[in-house]
């Protein structure tokens, strides 16, 4: 089976083209904005011409939330007309359609785990462009996979965790919001869940919910990264309830992940559990270099 893969020198590219060795039986054709640009038309439709996948991973994607708030339209392109782009052409060529969106897409204003028929209401200029990301998709095709996400994090790239551990290393004060609970994603259990999907060729298709179980704040995340890396002492973490932003992020944003575990057969890993498994892989890696 062709596997594409938009977007492949992100994140959670990175953490697919890491575990894609474990899957020979799947032909992968890594495209980074460079050599596949997914706003341009003619270069997506002469893609699938050419190489007829059989499912594309997008993850592809404008992921900024702070300058999408000055970067509308850009925001926009990349995360609703292109991915309207890419359906067309799944659909043309029959490819089943892997895509990532995000927890931003609801407003926060619920007390308890979102479910996938909740309603959506963004709260940021990020959030409503994944959410019109959606709509193009399930508006153009049927063999489509969505995942919402949250608070993805690896080794690989610019996120959260890799921000608290070279701030540390700096020795800086850490001021860590307590206003938002979410959960934190390894995004390496993303790329592991949708490489086994496409491995079992599934058709359960859909919109699911798949992020780590559990629930944390930025600063409980933070501060279990500092205490597995026994960092805690030589670092001020502080917690503050308001950490000034420009784009307004949803209070509560857990999502529930009892319709993907049910149709998948899987067990979604423990935020915790991950996090302290993945700080370990990283701490050997460093102990080997
Ligand atoms: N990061 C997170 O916390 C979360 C992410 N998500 C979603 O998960 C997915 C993956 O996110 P993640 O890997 O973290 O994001 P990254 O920002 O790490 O990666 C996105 C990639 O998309 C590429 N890209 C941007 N524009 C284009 C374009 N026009 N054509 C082709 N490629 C392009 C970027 O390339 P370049 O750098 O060269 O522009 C980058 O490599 C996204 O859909 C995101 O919305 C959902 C929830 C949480
Ligand atoms: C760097 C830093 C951030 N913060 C706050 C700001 C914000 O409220 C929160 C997280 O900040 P970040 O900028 O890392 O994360 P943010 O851009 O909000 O992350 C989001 O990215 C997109 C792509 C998603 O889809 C979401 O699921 C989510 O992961 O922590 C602090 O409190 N202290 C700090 O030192």
């Amino acid at each position: 089976m062709k596997v594409l893969v938009t977007g492949a020198n992100g994140q959670l590219g990175k953490c697919l083209q890491k575990h894609s060795e474990k899957f020979p039986e799947l032909e992968f054709l890594f495209e980074s904005s460079q050599t596949l640009n997914i706003t341009s038309v003619e270069s997506v439709g002469n893609y699938f011409n050419r190489h007829q996948p059989d499912f594309c991973i997008n993850c592809a994607a404008y992921t900024n939330v702070e300058a999408a708030e000055h970067q509308k339209e850009l925001a926009f392109q990349v995360n609703s007309e292109a991915v309207k782009t890419l359906s067309q052409s799944c659909k043309t060529h029959n490819t089943k359609l892997v895509h990532i969106s995000t927890d931003y897409v609801f407003d926060g204003n619920k007390l308890s785990p979102y479910i996938e028929t909740d309603t959506t209401n963004p709260i940021n200029v990020y959030g409503g462009s994944k959410l019109q990301g959606e709509v193009m998709i399930s508006e153009t095709m049927d063999h489509f996979f969505i995942f919402r996400t949250s608070w993805l994090y690896s080794e690989f790239g610019h996120n959260f965790f890799n921000t608290i551990l070279k701030k540390a290393n700096e020795g800086a004060e850490l001021n860590i919001t307590t206003e938002q609970i979410g959960t934190p994603t390894n995004a390496n259990d993303l790329a592991l869940f949708i490489l086994n999907l496409i491995k079992e060729n599934s058709k359960a298709f859909g919109l699911y919910h798949y992020s780590n179980q559990g629930e944390a704040t930025w600063y409980d995340f933070a501060r279990l990264i500092l205490e597995e890396k026994q960092l805690e002492k030589d670092v001020n973490l502080k917690a503050t309830f308001s950490y000034p932003t420009k784009a307004k992020r949803p209070k509560f944003s857990v999502l529930d992940k009892s319709k993907v575990e049910e149709a998948f057969k899987c067990k979604v890993p423990h935020w915790r559990e991950s996090l302290v498994g993945l700080l370990k892989e990283v701490n050997s890696e460093e102990f080997r270099s």
